[in-house]
């Protein structure tokens, strides 16, 4: 298992290029299944997750091929041979029950084994069923797989969210591109992938309106073609460089980075002491004199401070003038990289959902365990400040969500390297 070992060295100078969203890719990927043309996705990550995606597709029947160094893919779902999504897959990767709401819509059936709770929640998919059953589809939750038919097809029906989820606006989204008549879906995700994809559907020839909002409305169609569709940057890689500049010093400009996919962050960002300018490369970023200042974080859905950069946000604050509070409202689970940052000599206390952190002047190097995606990038950020080495072992989580994350740091002056091992 790989390890990820960073020594601090001072402020950091340079520039980080931004790969394309996982969130947005491993969305996009499964919209192949609506349409029988080809699917071309261009600036894709690099990721384990992605790998993953592909494999459940092509068990699917679907073919996809990685060009350009995995920067484009094009997928073909000519046909799909097989409709059942297996646990040996789907276990991996919680966007897997993403192929559920397009392969119902298009074929009107398909098994997928639910994909379970992972570490940091319960993270249920109830939200995603109930949209399906709202368009008319038939469920049965057996042997730990949904079991969906719509045997005339599925039909434009009313989804009323009682809490905004991501994932199941998506599967509803895409469902109802192919069910007859209007499908509206009202208190959606407003997420940056959510707009990402309506967008990619809409070249397909999909007809959406409202993404981005509350209500979204969906005008069922017959079919689906074939479109090319560039893949939205990553808000969520780009919070995280953004960070190390503000936890080290210097000035770095993550690349293709934009305001807009990050504003609530940038907000909290300014109350801490750290500048964020936006120019036509990206977002450039740098701490003002002295030390950063302690802020409160709440995570909410978007447009709110997300949940996935509460971990990393929890690393700046580790070092920071002054007591914050942090409060997870996504998942009830999410602070796992809390004791291994105490392990570092940060204070940290958390009751339920919500951590106080009271800043130190500075960490200390340590061994300590990466204990999901973000956790683990953020035990990164903390080694990029702390006196002496730091250990991060079980790295293969950060492989899910980051590209040549060592590259990317080294490449403005941090000393990170990987341990390979057997
Ligand atoms: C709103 C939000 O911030 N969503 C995050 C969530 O998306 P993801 O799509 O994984 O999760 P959801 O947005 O669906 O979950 C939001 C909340 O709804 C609950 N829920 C969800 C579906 C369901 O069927 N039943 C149910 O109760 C979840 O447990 C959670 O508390 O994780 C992703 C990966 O970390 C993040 O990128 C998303 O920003
Ligand atoms: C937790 C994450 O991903 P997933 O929903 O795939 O687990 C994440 O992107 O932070």
């Amino acid at each position: 298992m790989d390890s990820i070992i960073v020594t601090g060295n001072g402020p950091l100078h340079g520039q980080i290029p931004i790969a394309g969203a996982k969130n947005a890719c491993l969305t996009l990927m499964p919209a192949t299944l609506l349409s029988e043309e080809p699917l071309t996705l261009t600036n894709a990550p690099r990721l384990s997750d992605i790998r993953t995606m592909r494999t459940l597709l092509e068990s699917l029947g679907a073919e996809v091929a990685q060009m350009q160094g995995g920067q484009v893919l094009s997928l073909s779902s000519h046909r799909i041979d097989n409709h059942r999504a297996d646990y040996d897959i789907v276990r991996k990767m919680r966007a897997s029950i993403l192929v559920l709401g397009p392969m119902l819509a298009r074929d009107g059936h398909a098994v997928v084994s639910l994909p379970g709770g992972c570490a940091i929640g319960a993270r249920p998919v109830d939200l995603h069923l109930q949209a399906l059953e709202a368009m008319g589809a038939e469920l049965d939750l057996r042997d730990g797989y949904v079991h969906a038919r719509a045997p005339g097809g599925l039909r434009g029906g009313k989804v009323d969210f009682p809490i905004v989820s991501v994932g199941a606006t998506e599967n509803a989204l895409m469902a109802a591109t192919l069910a007859r008549g209007t499908t509206v879906i009202s208190n959606a995700a407003r997420e940056p992938e959510i707009v990402d994809l309506a967008q990619c559907l809409r070249k397909m020839g999909a007809r959406i309106e409202g993404e981005g909002t509350h209500t979204i409305t969906i005008e069922g169609v017959d079919r689906l073609h074939g479109a090319t569709h560039a893949v939205v940057p990553d808000r969520i890689e780009l919070g995280t460089y953004m960070l190390a500049p503000a936890i080290c010093g210097g000035e770095v400009t993550c690349l293709g980075g934009r305001i807009d996919l990050v504003a609530a962050f940038c907000e909290r960002l300014d109350a801490a002491g750290i500048d964020v300018t936006e120019t036509e490369a990206g977002l450039t970023v740098a701490r003002r004199n002295g030390r950063v200042r302690a802020v409160d974080v709440v995570t909410e859905p978007f447009p709110g401070f997300p949940t996935d950069l509460q971990a990393q946000m929890m690393a700046l604050m580790c070092i920071a003038e002054g007591s914050s509070v942090l409060e997870e409202r996504i998942f009830e689970n999410r602070f796992m990289h809390a004791p291994e940052l105490m392990r570092m000599g940060a204070r940290i206390d958390v009751q339920g959902g919500t951590a106080t952190v009271t800043g130190v002047e500075t960490l200390k190097g340590a061994p300590v365990m990466a204990t999901d995606l973000r956790a683990s990038v953020s035990l990164i950020l903390a080694g990029l400040a702390a006196e002496g080495e730091t250990v991060v072992n079980r790295v293969y989580h950060l492989d899910r969500g980051y590209e040549s994350v060592e590259d990317k740091l080294s490449g403005v002056g941090a000393k990170i390297e990987r341990i390979t091992s057997q």
